[in-house]
């Protein structure tokens, strides 16, 4: 294999690692409670063997593998099985129970790593030339299911991977933009820009494991885009291989050329093309960077205070509000207290939330994040200190936002531990207007729950909402039940009646997860059948053969 990081081709993040819940000693109560998972008496599998699985074979032709190798050199061109495999989905739960059920319907042909754009100008053009689908590969992340080739393609597939290029080519220090290559994992990526005194600001949960590319074609949010704003704020200049050529958008602060071909290429999923380079707005590593912890009586109190922040002065770089089932369950997951600090939070908190006719039951766990100069982001937190304080709120210190931000990125490997042994744990996120949100909120929960019923199982859900604009927010739901005798089927019965949910009460489909297949079936609920058939056209008219990441984001779906 080459220099290149994978993650483990059965599941999230690199070898090794894992979830472990021996020292926060509220979460097997808390599993059992929610969905009835004894995690005492419960035998997790053993890691799949790669031995065991089945591996559709290459179908590739010698001829256009022979011209593929003479561009990118063998050793960057292979058809190894386990290569192949790692390149055939993405991460979502579908992909996971598939690949643990043994179930690969079609995978690339073969995996290519050009070094640099020249090289993957030249397998574009080779493939497009013998009729091979190419479909960009990042990180392998994507929860969408954006990567896999469609089932019956009976075509090559050549899985065009991006992970050579990850370098940062310049900075315009004058602007604060730097041109960085499109393959450039999050931590190589924010080391390479931090050596140099400059931040990207842009940290989705993913971010260990995701490209800069990757964000861009899927139209990512990290989890300080209050302040450095969404990937699609962030990207200003693109460079994209294409059939014959590579399109150039120059990083403009602004521009009034006709309809934003940037934004056509923001989320395209690889149908556009290839993104080799990204020129992104940087900016100077804040002096300052503190989370702070709050709680609020009700999420509605807290959904009231965020919605206030963002329509005043203040600018923190994260405003965040679990709602009582996700404030249950980062209690739960918190490790466990000594001394002081457990008498505190297990008898001082809720005495004085009790003394203040709080219901324990219904109280809300909210982080807000200030970063810049240290007169700014002291400012900032006097503003929310106050707006915190007009809904009912109370802060509580950094304490549980230190904790917050030295876990965010453990987190992502509790799915597997729940798949290990048989429950599934996966999300669904939108954003709609303020409005609308705790109506979304409200219906999508009793949504979940009503499928739930339907399949009699005992599920759980529970929600944050993060990602705050001027005119609404996201919300993010995370889900998980034990697994019947049928666990996609269960997994889709509950999976459709939340997304329903979103469309049906004014949300979109994914605030910044992308569309792949997994989203496709509700495309002209959000964006109208019209709309839809002008995506198409594009499509259609930008890649007249199909080779582009063909039955993505349109007429897609399971
Ligand atoms: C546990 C977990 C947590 C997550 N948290 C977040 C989060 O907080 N925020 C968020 O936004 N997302 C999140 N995601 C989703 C995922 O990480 C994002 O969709 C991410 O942007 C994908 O990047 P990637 O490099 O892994 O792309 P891939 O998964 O490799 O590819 C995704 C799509 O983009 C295309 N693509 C990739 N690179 C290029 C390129 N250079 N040119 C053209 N097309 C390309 C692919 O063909 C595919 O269609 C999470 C996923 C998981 C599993």
């Amino acid at each position: 294999m080459t220099a290149v990081k994978h993650m483990k081709w059965w599941g999230w993040g690199r070898d090794g690692v894992g979830f472990h819940h021996e020292d926060k000693p509220g979460f097997a109560p808390f599993v059992l409670n929610a969905v009835g998972l004894d995690l005492a008496t419960a035998t997790p599998v053993e890691e799949p063997a790669f031995d065991e699985l089945t591996v559709p074979a290459s179908t590739i032709g010698e001829a256009l593998r022979t011209s593929l190798v003479s561009i990118v050199g063998e050793e960057y061109a292979t058809t190894d099985d386990l290569v192949r495999v790692i390149h055939t989905y993405g991460k979502s739960l579908r992909d996971l129970v598939r690949i643990r059920a043994n179930s690969i319907e079609r995978a690339p042909d073969i995996v290519v790593y050009p070094a640099d754009e020249k090289e993957v100008q030249a397998v574009v053009d080779a493939a497009v030339a013998a009729d091979a689908v190419i479909i960009p590969f990042g990180g392998g992340s994507n929860i969408a299911g954006s990567l896999e080739p469609r089932a019956g393609e009976s075509r090559v597939v050549i899985s065009l991977d991006l992970g050579r290029l990850d370098r940062l080519i310049e900075i315009d220090a004058d602007s604060g933009l730097a041109r960085i290559q499109a393959g450039a994992q999050g931590p190589d990526l924010e080391e390479q820009l931090n050596a140099r005194g400059w931040t990207i600001g842009h940290f989705p949960d993913s971010f260990t494991h995701s490209t800069l590319g990757g964000w861009v074609a899927t139209r990512s949010s990290g989890m300080q885009s209050d302040k450095y704003g969404d990937i699609a704020d962030i990207t200003r200049g693109l460079r994209v291989v294409r059939p014959g050529g590579v399109l150039v958008l120059r990083p403009l602060p602004s521009t009034s050329s006709g309809p934003s071909i940037r934004e056509m290429i923001l989320g395209s999923e690889g149908r556009l093309g290839v993104i080799t380079e990204v020129t992104v707005q940087v900016h100077r590593k804040p002096a300052k960077r503190d989370v702070y912890a709050y709680f609020f009586p009700t999420f509605e109190a807290g959904i009231r205070a965020m919605q206030d922040i963002s329509e005043s002065d203040a600018a923190p770089s994260i405003t965040r509000i679990s709602d009582a089932p996700e404030t249950g369950f980062s209690l739960a997951t918190s490790k466990d207290r000594k001394g002081f600090d457990k008498f505190l939070a297990g008898t001082v908190l809720p005495g004085l939330m009790r003394s203040k006719g709080w219901d324990l039951e219904k109280i809300c766990l909210s982080f807000i994040g200030y970063e810049g100069s240290v007169p700014h982001a002291k400012r900032q937190k006097k503003l929310v200190d106050s707006i915190v304080k007009k809904h009912g709120g109370m802060g509580v210190g950094t304490g549980p936002g230190i904790l917050y931000d030295q876990k965010k990125f453990d987190t992502p490997y509790l799915r597997d531990f729940l798949l290990d042994r048989g429950a599934a744990g996966d999300v669904s996120e939108t954003a709609a207007p303020w409005s609308k949100l705790i109506q979304v909120h409200d219906n999508t929960i009793a949504a979940a729950q009503a499928a739930y019923n339907q399949l009699g199982i005992k599920g759980w859900i529970m929600s944050h909402m993060s990602h705050s604009y001027h005119s609404g927010a996201c919300l993010y739901f995370t889900f998980a039940f034990v697994f019947g005798d049928d666990p996609l089927g269960e997994y889709d019965v509950v999976k459709k009646a939340i997304q329903q949910a979103f469309v049906d009460n004014g949300g979109t489909i994914s605030h910044h997860h992308g569309v792949g297949r997994e989203h496709s079936p509700w495309l002209e609920e959000d964006i109208s059948p019209e709309g839809v058939a002008v995506m198409g056209a594009l499509f259609g008219g930008a890649d007249p053969g199909s080779n582009l990441n063909p039955g993505k984001i349109i007429g897609a779906g399971y």
